[in-house]
């Protein structure tokens, strides 16, 4: 099986989407320094084009977690790969994702962040497909709801391909 994939989200559009959130987020936290965690590898581009754009003081640190394998579906089970350098105590902290899906990568580690006691822990995402959602966010900057398709690109993968794409694409599957 080959697979094809076709335009959802093209560049521009993200790019003017991401410069509005961004401008939200700079205000939100006027006055505050905001740490940012990237939940890798998927959230690698967009935290570089959101944290570029934010104009109060930034920290950035990354946390390595998956579910999905090379698989389409969520294993339910979510291992963490790479946990952070730094403390959250005391610290504004925005978890910066490409996309919830299910819920279940977010559900998992919003519970252990918390635990770490952050002066406020916030979630931002490129992607929400909220069909799709077992586990319940609450998410408080989202830049583009989707159907539920598998998609490509900004950073998401299928086996690994595909996230350098700077467009967000559907994979089509050909015979
Ligand atoms: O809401 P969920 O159903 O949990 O799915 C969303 C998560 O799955 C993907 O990561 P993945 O585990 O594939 O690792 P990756 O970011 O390294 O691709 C994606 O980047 C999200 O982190
Ligand atoms: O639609 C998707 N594409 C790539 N990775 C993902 N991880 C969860 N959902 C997706
Ligand atoms: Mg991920």
């Amino acid at each position: 099986m080959s697979e094809k994939i076709r335009e959802l989200i093209s560049e521009e559009k993200i790019d003017a989407r991401i410069r509005e959130v961004a401008e939200r987020i700079s205000r939100d936290y006027a006055g505050k320094k905001l740490h940012m965690i990237c939940v890798l590898k998927g959230g690698v581009f967009f935290m570089c084009e959101l944290s570029k754009r934010i104009t109060v003081p930034v920290s950035l640190d990354f946390m390595s977690v998956s579910s999905y394998g090379n698989e389409m579906n969520s294993s339910g089970v979510v291992k963490i790969i790479k946990d952070l350098d730094e403390p959250l105590e005391g610290k504004d902290v925005l978890i910066v994702e490409d996309i919830i899906d299910s819920g279940r990568t977010l559900g998992y580690l919003m519970d252990i962040l918390e635990k770490r006691h952050p002066a406020s822990l916030k979630l931002c995402t490129l992607l929400d497909k909220p069909e799709r959602r077992v586990v319940d966010i609450q998410t408080q900057y989202c830049c583009f709801e989707i159907p539920d398709q598998f998609v490509v690109g900004y950073g998401l993968d299928y086996a690994q391909k595909y996230r350098n794409l700077p467009y967000i694409g559907v994979v089509d599957f050909e015979d």
